[in-house]
């Protein structure tokens, strides 16, 4: 080869070519190399390798000769400097020469700086974007792949991912197999994401690409890529799982800026209040909850966003204008630079329904174990009272006729009044009455009205309320309450005041009353068994007693005869109290001798039964034996018609007189008037009235 051959070689080379000595000299360079470090070919007389390259020394100039020496080409990768200072990449290829004695380095430089830095930004791009990419050569079938498709297979070799052999990697492989075969052979396009397997079984999300290149109408390449999405895909999934968290809760879930607009709500929002989602859109806190003012609201919001959270309860309304109570957790969130509300709200209707029920389940059985205590107090009094009730002894026709009546009131709620002289068993049968009643299992309350102070009765009766009165340190709950559901007994009604009866006639019309001190009224329901030995029409008739009260109280009358109209059953009775005190006071008495029972027989018994009781009480004592003969304890014989027995005249007339007034109706004067029945004058009965101090009892009437 020449020399102008070979200078000119040297200078069409596509690389930098110099030539360098042992001192590191440049000797020779061709154009290429001084154009792109800037320098003359002048400037050959001085350059050196430490101009070009910063980073050699002589050090290592001297050992990189000798390296070169002895191997005799190498190839390296530099930075060269150019006269400005500018760094640029090139690839080095170094000859060792010697000739006559002179020994030189040849190098030739290529700048890679295009090439090495879109290598890397390239990978480096594909890395952080966990994109691999690939392509298809249809004419040839070869493959070209990046290094991050063959990282997200977990494979280094490229062949792994061959249409035939990647379908393998995938879940749902025939999905992929139908996009490639369609791509493939039609040249569509495809964009989705599918799941493959890593190697450690872990889910990988890949979006597989691909874009087929046609000529005509033949695919004969196709570009694609993959990118591992599993991470958006895993937060997308957790963004989906919240959602439907938040959609599927029960709560309703609100969130608001400060403004109080609603950003986000829960489905129960929309299903719970009855708003469409349309309106919810537009909503802000004041549409949802019209009682807010803008003031509270910014407070409240300064409150979250001081505390972090609020809990407090609340009444939401719905659309139809209904609301119910809730307990709201309000939190403060911090989001994408904005302080939001995020509001929890659960219904707690329920529950409060459920509090009110048990508390007035509590109240029922405070004031029912209140009742039994009470109830249980009089029950103890009654026991140690020894009433012998159940018994009733009975052989007469004529009492058998009361008792009859009795058989027939008791079933009904019908009150009763029960009359008759003391002692003949009107308690007894007022017991009676409650027992064969469907009251029996509730109890039976007796108050007498002769045995308390007047002053008394009505807090008896009716309770009254801590302070009521001087003397009312506590509440005291009145018979009436106490006997709620079963019967109270009224005995010696004739004996209320008649300051009191009112309130009894209230409770008989009503079923309700007033606790002393308390505007509480009291509803019980209770059967009302009176009973009486005096002459209540009597009493009536002298204003002593009410007209409306006795007609309400003499619903069903029972008259109690006198045991000396039932004198059959003297014996019986007599025999019943033999046994009863003989066992008491442990004597032998089996019966009564006939001269017992005929003397007993003769005698007419003012205190009725509770006298023949006591007489065989006292013989049972005095006598012994198994046969009660008679003593000295046989009553004697009432002599009838004693004088003090007979009326005085004023008294027979005040009766006669009283009782055709009633008959006419308190009519006087007329053909139908009392005087004309008593024929006499008017104006002589009007006279003799006055006289005897007869007067209507117009209030009464
Ligand atoms: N038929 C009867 N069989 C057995 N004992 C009776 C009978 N009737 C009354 N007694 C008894 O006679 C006594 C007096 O009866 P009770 O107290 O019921 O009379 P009362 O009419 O209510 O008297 P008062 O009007 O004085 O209150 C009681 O011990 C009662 O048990």
């Amino acid at each position: 080869m020449n020399t102008d051959l070979s200078q000119w070689l040297i200078q069409a080379l596509p690389y930098e070519v110099f030539v360098l000595n042992r001192e590191g000299s440049i000797v020779y360079a061709n154009d290429m190399f001084l154009n792109k470090l800037g320098y003359d070919a002048k400037d050959l007389n001085t350059l050196t390798i430490f101009n070009i390259n910063s980073t050699v020394t002589k050090v290592s100039w001297a050992e990189h000769w000798e390296h070169l020496k002895e191997v005799g080409t190498d190839n390296f990768k530099e930075a060269h400097q150019n006269k400005k200072g500018k760094l640029y990449q090139v690839e080095v290829f170094a000859q060792f020469f010697s000739n006559n004695g002179n020994d030189w380095i040849c190098a030739l430089a290529q700048d890679i700086t295009k090439s090495s830095f879109y290598n890397y930004l390239m990978e480096s791009t594909e890395h952080m974007a966990k994109v691999g990419g690939w392509k298809l050569n249809l004419q040839d079938g070869s493959l070209i792949v990046t290094s991050e498709a063959l990282k997200i297979f977990e494979t280094k070799d490229k062949n792994d991912l061959l249409p035939g052999k990647v379908i393998h990697h995938f879940m749902e492989a025939d999905r992929l197999k139908k996009l490639l075969s369609a791509a493939l052979q039609k040249g569509t396009a495809y964009d989705e994401v599918l799941v493959i397997k890593g190697a450690q079984g872990n889910k990988k999300y890949l979006r597989c690409v691909a874009e087929p290149i046609l000529k005509g109408k033949k695919v004969f390449k196709i570009l694609g890529a993959y990118q591992d999405v599993t991470e958006q895909k895993t937060f997308e999934t957790r963004l989906q799982l919240f959602r439907k968290i938040i959609n599927n809760a029960e709560d309703l879930i609100y969130v608001y800026n400060r403004e109080g607009k609603l950003l986000l709500y829960s489905n129960s929002v929309s299903t719970k209040l009855g708003f469409t989602k349309k309106e919810l859109d537009g909503f802000t806190i004041y549409d949802l909850d019209p009682k807010i003012t803008p003031e509270w609201w910014e407070g409240h919001f300064d409150e979250i966003v001081e505390k972090g959270v609020l809990r407090f309860e609340w009444l939401v309304g719905r659309k139809d204008g209904t609301k119910f109570p809730v307990d709201i957790s309000a939190n403060h969130i911090f989001y994408d630079g904005e302080d939001l509300n995020c509001a929890v709200i659960r219904d707690v209707s329920e529950r409060k329904k459920r509090d009110v029920e048990l508390f007035q389940a509590l109240e029922e059985i405070k004031s029912l174990k209140t009742q039994l205590e009470n109830e249980n107090e009089y029950l103890k009094d009654e026991i140690n009272q020894e009433i012998n009730f159940g018994h009733i002894i009975c052989q007469s026709k004529e009492y058998q006729q009361v008792l009859k009546k009795v058989d027939q009131v008791a079933p009904t709620d019908t009150t009763v009044l029960i009359t008759g002289e003391s002692g003949t068993g009107k308690e007894l049968l007022a017991r009676a009455i409650h027992e064969n009643s469907s009251r029996k299992n509730r109890p039976l309350i007796k108050i007498n009205a002769a045995t308390l102070p007047s002053e008394l009765i009505e807090s008896e009766l009716f309770g009254h309320k801590k302070g009521a009165f001087t003397g009312a340190v506590e509440d005291k709950i009145g018979k009436f309450k106490l006997a709620d559901g079963g019967t109270i007994f009224l005995d010696e009604i004739g004996e209320l005041p008649l300051s009191l009866q009112p309130k009894l006639l209230r409770f008989l019309q009503e079923g309700e009353f007033d606790e002393l001190g308390s505007n509480k009224t009291i509803k019980v329901d209770i059967r009302v068994i009176a009973a009486t030995n005096r002459d209540l029409e009597k009493m009536v008739a002298d204003g002593k007693f009410r007209v409306d009260l006795y007609y309400r109280l003499n619903v069903f009358p029972i008259y109690n005869i006198p045991l000396r109209e039932r004198k059959d059953d003297i014996p019986v009775l007599a025999k019943y109290f033999l046994e009863k005190y003989s066992n008491k006071a442990g004597k032998a008495f089996r019966r009564l001798s006939k001269k017992t029972i005929t003397a007993l027989m003769n005698y007419n018994y003012p205190g009725n039964i509770r006298e023949l009781e006591n007489l065989i009480e006292r013989a049972v004592i005095i006598e012994n034996g198994t046969t009660l003969n008679p003593g000295s304890w046989i009553p004697i014989p009432e002599i009838p018609a004693q004088i003090e027995d007979f009326k005085s005249l004023e008294a027979v007339q005040r009766e006669h007189i009283l009782n055709a007034l009633k008959q006419t109706n308190w009519r006087v004067s007329g053909p139908k008037g009392a005087a004309s029945i008593l024929e006499v004058k008017d104006k002589t009965l009007f006279a003799k009235m006055k006289r005897l101090g007869i007067e209507r009892q117009t209030n009464f009437r």
